[in-house]
Parts: structure tokens; sequence; C-alpha cells
């Protein structure tokens, strides 16, 4: 072993080698490359964690892992192999999620240091937190593709994980989704919301029907259309398009009609939207065209099975097949437990084909050119391909950072990026020169943290600040809040007691334009002042902001990205690089998922839709 090779480690280096204990978060591209680096330089106490199973596709990265694990849990199995190269050393191997409630802050203290090989930013928030709770150093590292990078996480000695700004996932207006789209995109996004409408997490900000509220169609929306949905008393009665699926059995015949055929002309009666632009065609199941019109590949038979276009009729097939397989699975679920749902996989093969089937099928129909299945994975499931030599180095230089930890030479544990073409000095592996400081204002660890929350009170629900804002936006993962100054309870983590209150709006609460709570999460030991400030609910508009400083409570232009997932470094080295997770949309998203409330599914509300901007 290298450690054992004499003049490689001094005496002091190879003893603390031998005494720390590690955690390693991930067993993926990067995760197996740590444990393989810590196992071969020394480390004799080690645990490492991922919630995940072996698929067929991480064969060609993740070299612990080999044809026959597929399936098995990933961090039993690296465990496994790491130990045929030294069986010496000590390896707790969870499969588990380590946003779980066991890992606690105390689990965190009992190591020397944290290695993250994740691949989201749920995750990588949520690590980041315990470290700065626990005091101990974090070496965050991500790649995508060709691009790299490993940074230590040291508390109120370097920029924590949160203190910069993340660039947004690309997001499109919901009536460009629901009413105009033009790009292939926007009818893969509408594919995968019918997914979720269909028989995943419900949300009614990604409905998939036509927005009556769309302020080109200017409240033309659909006269006779509407009218054909009121009962008998003349009221309109709007059901969730999971409910209309489930009444109509999940026919196919009938679900393609309503989607691809009335909603269509439901379209075509707001005039305004085709002033300018060509008007869609419904399409009936019996009568799909056998052509495959403006695709993204010529129709040969030659290439991979997924990269063959597929003719609309086929599409129609598609749709009805995946359509029956779902609704099974979906059935089967929801049979144990009335509140599961499905998870929206880009590796799930029925998910997939529906997903590929719908959006050609709107494609076709509003004239936009269609993909081929293997086209439309990379873009839904967001794939940059990943590089095992990127995943090679970077791990080797975490390990490096590793031993400068255990020699409390923080100083030499500055960022290093890792890029595509070399920059105006010839590096291909670029150094940051020095640490970077912790962002003063940044409301995760700095001093006495505090933020100002821009939302419209009279509209805002108290669940709503609970999931959207303290959740979801904040990271938090049981929020308690008080008013500052009453000290009445308005969120509490114990489970049940804030029930009656929950459906009731900010203002409802006594909680206005001013008010500031007092927010703890116990599970990060993490306490957060929030300002609120109203901010009344426009069209189109996202229905909450979160700024630093209240003075900036202005809806804000898209943030200047420090760069994200598949972004170059620019020529400056100073510019940084902050490497995101690109499957946060996909099946790393479970835990959150499972997390989240499903139980509140709720017929389409008409109120003004503040919230549409949508996430892919
Ligand atoms: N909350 C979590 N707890 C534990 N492990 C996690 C958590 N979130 C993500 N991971 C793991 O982090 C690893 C990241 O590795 P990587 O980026 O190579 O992804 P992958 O899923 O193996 O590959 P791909 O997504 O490209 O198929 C994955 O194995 C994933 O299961
Ligand atoms: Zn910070």
């Amino acid at each position: 072993m290298a450690a054992s090779i004499a003049g490689v480690f001094t005496d002091e280096l190879k003893n603390a080698v031998e005494t720390s204990k590690v955690l390693v978060v991930g067993a993926g591209g990067i995760g197996c490359e740590i444990l393989k680096n810590l196992v071969l330089s020394g480390f004799k106490d080690i645990e490492i964690i991922d919630l995940d199973t072996i698929d067929v596709s991480n064969l060609n990265r993740q070299f612990l892992f080999q044809k026959q694990h597929v399936g098995k849990s990933k961090a039993v199995v690296a465990r496994e192999s790491a130990l045929s190269f030294n069986p010496d050393v000590k390896i707790v191997a969870h499969h588990d999620s380590i946003i779980k409630p066991g890992y606690s802050v105390n689990y965190f203290k009992q190591f020397g240091m944290v290695l993250n090989a994740l691949d989201n930013r749920a995750a990588r928030n949520h690590v980041n937190r315990m470290c700065l709770a626990a005091d101990i150093p974090l070496i965050e590292s991500g790649t995508a593709g060709y691009d790299g990078q490993v940074e230590l996480i040291k508390k109120g000695m370097t920029r924590c994980y949160e203190c910069t700004p993340k660039a947004a996932q690309k997001t499109f207006p919901g009536c460009t989704i629901r009413n105009t789209p033009s790009e292939p995109i926007h009818c893969i996004v509408w594919g995968k919301h019918l997914f979720n409408q269909l028989f995943g997490e419900y949300d009614a900000d990604n409905d998939v029907s036509p927005d009556t509220e769309d302020p080109e169609a200017a409240g033309e929306a659909g006269e006779s259309a509407l009218k054909s949905n009121a009962n008998e008393q003349g009221d309109i009665e709007r059901v969730t398009t999971r409910q209309w699926a489930q009444q109509s059995g999940y026919d196919s015949t009938k679900l393609f009609h309503k989607l691809f055929h009335d909603d269509i002309k439901y379209l075509l009666s707001m005039h305004n939207l085709w002033e300018k632009r060509r008007k869609p065609t419904p399409l009936k199941m019996d009568e799909l065209p056998d052509a495959v019109a403006g695709s993204s590949k010529d129709n040969s038979s030659e290439g991979l099975k997924d990269q063959r276009p597929w003719s609309i009729v086929e599409c129609g097939q598609i749709f009805s097949r995946s359509l029956q397989s779902l609704k099974n699975k979906f059935e089967k679920l929801q049979s144990k437990n009335k509140d599961d749902h499905l998870v929206w996989d880009k590796d799930d093969k029925d998910a997939m084909d529906f997903v590929a089937a719908c959006a050609n099928i709107r494609a076709y129909i509003f004239g936009i050119p269609q993909k081929t299945r293997f086209d439309i994975k990379s873009m839904a499931g967001n794939i940059i391909p990943a590089i095992a030599t990127t995943n090679a180095i970077i791990a080797g230089l975490v390990v490096l950072n590793a031993f400068n930890i255990l020699q409390n030479q923080f100083e030499r544990c500055s960022s290093v990026y890792c890029r595509l073409q070399p920059n105006h000095r010839g590096q291909l592996i670029v150094p940051e020169r020095g640490l970077i400081p912790p962002n003063t204002s940044c409301y995760v660890c700095r001093d006495s943290p505090q933020i100002t929350v821009c939302v419209d009170v009279n509209k805002l629900t108290v669940k709503e600040l609970e999931e959207r804002v303290l959740k979801s936006l904040l990271n938090m993962v049981q929020p308690d809040a008080m008013k500052d100054s009453t000290g009445d309870v308005v969120i509490s983590s114990e489970e049940g007691e804030m029930e009656g209150t929950y459906h009731k709006t900010l203002a409802e609460m006594g909680i206005l334009d001013g008010t500031v709570l007092s927010v703890d999460d116990f599970v990060h030991n993490y306490s957060l002042r929030v300002i609120i400030n109203h901010k009344e609910a426009e069209h189109n508009k996202p229905d909450i902001e979160i700024v630093g400083d209240q003075s900036q409570c202005q809806p804000k232009a898209e943030e200047k990205s420090n760069g994200g997932a598949g972004e170059k470094a620019e020529e400056d080295d100073d510019d940084l690089m902050l490497l995101d997770e690109i499957e946060e949309s996909t099946s790393v998203n479970m835990e959150r998922k499972r997390k989240q409330d499903t139980a509140t599914e709720s017929p389409v509300s008409k109120k003004p839709r503040t919230s549409d901007v949508i996430v892919l």
C-alpha cells in the first residue's frame, strides 16, 4: 500500500491517515474513486453511504461495480470491492439516504472529515449544514462532463456550499408550456408534467390543460369550451387531470381525445393566441398519420433502437401501451398506500416511453420537429455524459485535500477546477489563489442569519410557507416557526400540532408586511430570522422571492449564474464554476419526494396563477 512505502508519507501523516475516521457520502462516479483512493492510501476507518442500487448504466465508470452487482446496494458493493484491495480496513456501508434523521449532528461529529460525492443540491445543502453544525471539515466535489471542482468547506474559514447563489435551473413560463409551445423542450416538459398529473406527485402549478389566464389570450378564454364543462347549476366544475383520468378508467382513447383533440380545440378558441402563430391541429387517435415529419433524425433503420424516429401512429401506440403499464403500476402502489405515487425516472422504460410519445404527439400538433426517444431522454433527464477520467482526477484531488486537512494545512486546500480547454496559462487543472472566505451575508453560515421573503400575505398559506419557502427554497428539514414579537407558534415540527391553521393565509395568522419570524431547524441546529415582505401576486411572475436584504425586494432579472453544470469556466482563473447536480429532477430526488405531503390533492383552483414558472 502507498501509505506503507517509506518516504511517501511522513510518520505524522501516516499516523493521522491510519487513525482518522472519514465519511464518504455517495458511492457513484466520484464516490467509488474516493473510496478506492482512501483504501489504497492507508485510511483504516471509513463509512460510506448511498441510497441507490447499481444500474447497468453505472458500470462504464463506477469501477467498483460489475455486471453481477446490478440491482445491489451501491454502498454495500463498493465496500466489498474496496476490501478486496485491502481487507484490513474497517468500512461500514449504509444503504440509506444521508438526509434521514438518524444521521444527526452527533453522528457527523464522530468523523474527522466528510467527503461529499453527491449529485444533487438537496443532499449537498443538507451535508453542508450538518458539517457546519458539527464543525467538521467537508470536502465538496462535483463533475459535469469534462468539468470538475473540488472545494474545502470549513466553518468560519471558507465559504459554505450555500454562500453563493446557485444558477437557477432553466425555466419556462407556464403559458408557453400549456398554450403555445414552440420548441421540442416545451413539449417534453409538458409530457413530464402530464406524467406527474396522472401518476406522480400532484402539483397544481404544473397543470397541463389550457391556461385560461394567459395574458396573451386577453380574457377570451374559450367561452364555448368552458360552457360545455358547466354542470346543471351553471357552475364550472373543474377536476384535476388525474381525477378526469381516473373517472374514465385511464382509457387511452378517451385520454388521447381529451389531451390531443378537445384541449387543442379549446386552445384554438383563444383566437388571440393564433394571430401571429401557426395554429395547432387537433388529432384523433384513429386518424394518426404514418409519417415521420420534421423528425430530428432521418427514418433509417440503422443506429440504436432509441435513435430511430417514431411515426405519429407509432407514438399513439406507445402512448396507449405505456399508459396502461403505468396505470397498473400506479394502482398497485395505491392499493397498498393511497398516498403513494410514481416518481418519473428517465431509466424507467414505461415512464420514458410515455413522455417521449406524448412530447412527439404534441410537437406534431404544434408543427414542432419531433425528436427521437434518445434525444428526448437526454433532454428530459438533463443528461450530461459523465467522464470517468474527470471523476478520477477530482477524486484524486479530494484525497490530496484530505491529507492537507489531516496535517492541519487548511490553507493548502484552495478550490481546484478541472476544465476541458487549457486557460491562458496552459492549465487544465486550475487552482484558486487561496481559500475563499465566507460570504458575510450568507443566510446559512453567518452569525445570526436573516433573510427577507417577499410573498403575497393574503394568498400564501401557512402550509405553503412551510413546504415551499422553508423546506423547498430554504432547505430546512423540520422547521419550527414563531412570531418574533409575540412568541406565537406558527409552524411546529410536532406532527398534528398545527393542523387546524395550516390552510390559513399568513394575513389570517396575523403575519403581515414587516412581521419577523424566528425559525429553527433542530435537525441542522440552525436558526434563521425571516422577515416577511408583502408583495402583491402578479400573473406569470414568481409568487415567492427570497432576498438577503430588504432593500433588494424587487422582482429581479434572472440571477447572473456563477456557473453551473455543463458551463465552462471562463478564461479568468477567478471565475468560479459551481458544479451542480445534473439529475436533480429525476431519481435522485426520491428522498425529497418521499418527504413531501402527497395527501393534499385538490381540484385545480381558478385563482390567478402567480407561479407560472416551471422547472424541468
Ligand atoms: N441523499 C443521499 N444520500 C446518499 N446518497 C445519495 C443521496 N443523494 C444522492 N446520492 C448518491 O450520490 C451518488 C452520486 O453519484 P453519480 O453522480 O455518479 O450518480 P449516479 O446516479 O451513479 O450516476 P447517473 O446519475 O449518471 O446514472 C449516487 O450514487 C446517488 O445515489
Ligand atoms: Zn455560507
